[in-house]
């Protein structure tokens, strides 16, 4: 098969690096690719997120894909709605970024260099729950825009700090300005931040097999699986800010050998950014499953905390 593939992007500085970077993958594997560039009304409207919803960067892009003018379409797959679209296949999820948060602070400073009262700018309810709930008496205040719009309210004085996603920035070669990466213990990623879904029309098995075979990798793949499910289950159950991150790692299995397993951790922060937190592991073959079973767990923690004494 030596058909050109036509690939679908968006025109932000960030789809631009992510295509790039996979039609430079199909090209060194033998297929000839061609970037064609796909307008989103995400990229138009300076709305928050939480407000225009996280489809705005995608749907253009998967209908695009589903009339066949373009035969693959990249997603951050974050910004992927949890219900896969019956027309379209997830082909791959490719070696994931460093999933990552990170602090671009004024003067080099760390999250907890930032004295108590410095405003940090972020649109993200799950990173403005955790950032209240840190302790350090941060004032978070609501920003949008493209990575330079965000980091220039930092330079000109009108932040304190910002946080985005390390990969992000590590896509457009900007890690440089990153004062630090903050650890998940403290603000835990976005359920599949820092991985990119690739889809391909479900008919259409030939390009599907070419793409999972160059660009798949399994644990990126049951990590994203594992994360995307406890969003899905808590998105049912509730509207709160979610964070989730699934890592493969050395384990015991049931039968006492070390095995490769997948630990998930996960977060849900109540509506007075009170932070409900469980973990779990599991087979890797079963990640969806271990995120279901994490998010009813959560789901369970907040509803009783809701109820528990000391609420009238
Ligand atoms: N919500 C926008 C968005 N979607 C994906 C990324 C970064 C790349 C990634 O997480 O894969 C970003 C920017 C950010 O959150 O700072």
């Amino acid at each position: 098969m030596n058909k050109t593939l036509r690939i679908g992007t968006r025109g932000s500085a960030l789809a631009m690096a992510q295509s790039t970077w996979v039609a430079e993958q199909l090209e060194a594997a033998g297929y000839p690719t061609q970037l064609v560039a796909v307008e989103t009304p995400g990229d138009q409207s300076t709305a928050p997120i939480a407000e225009i919803g996280v489809g705005v960067f995608t749907s253009a892009l998967r209908e695009a894909l589903a009339a066949n003018e373009v035969d693959v379409a990249i997603h951050s797959c974050k910004d992927l709605p949890t219900e896969q679209d019956p027309r379209l296949s997830l082909a791959a999820v490719p070696v994931r970024e460093d999933p990552r948060d990170a602090l671009v602070a004024r003067d080099g400073l760390t999250l907890g260099e930032l004295p108590p009262g410095s405003v940090v700018g972020t649109g993200s309810p799950r990173r403005a729950s955790q950032l209240r709930a840190s302790g350090l008496g941060l004032e978070v205040r609501g920003i949008r825009g493209n990575v330079d719009t965000r980091m220039r309210k930092v330079t000109d004085g009108e932040l304190d700090a910002v946080v985005l996603a390390r990969a992000g920035l590590a896509r457009v070669g900007r890690l440089s300005v990153i004062t630090e990466s903050l650890d998940p213990l403290q603000m835990l990623p976005a359920p599949a931040q820092g991985a990119l879904a690739v889809e391909c029309r479900v008919e259409d098995v030939d390009t599907e097999h070419l793409l999972q075979s160059v660009l798949d990798d399994q644990a990126s793949r049951a990590a994203v699986a594992a994360e995307r499910a406890v969003l899905a289950r808590l998105e049912a159950g509730c509207h709160a800010p979610v964070g989730a991150l699934a890592e493969v790692v050395e384990d015991l299995d049931e039968n006492g050998r070390v095995a490769l397993r997948l630990s998930l951790r996960g977060v849900v922060a109540t509506d007075d950014d009170v932070l409900v937190r469980a973990s779990a592991t599991g087979e890797t073959t079963a990640a969806e499953q271990l995120g279901l079973e994490l998010a009813d767990e959560l789901l369970e923690a907040r509803a009783a905390l809701l109820s528990g004494p000391g609420s009238s």
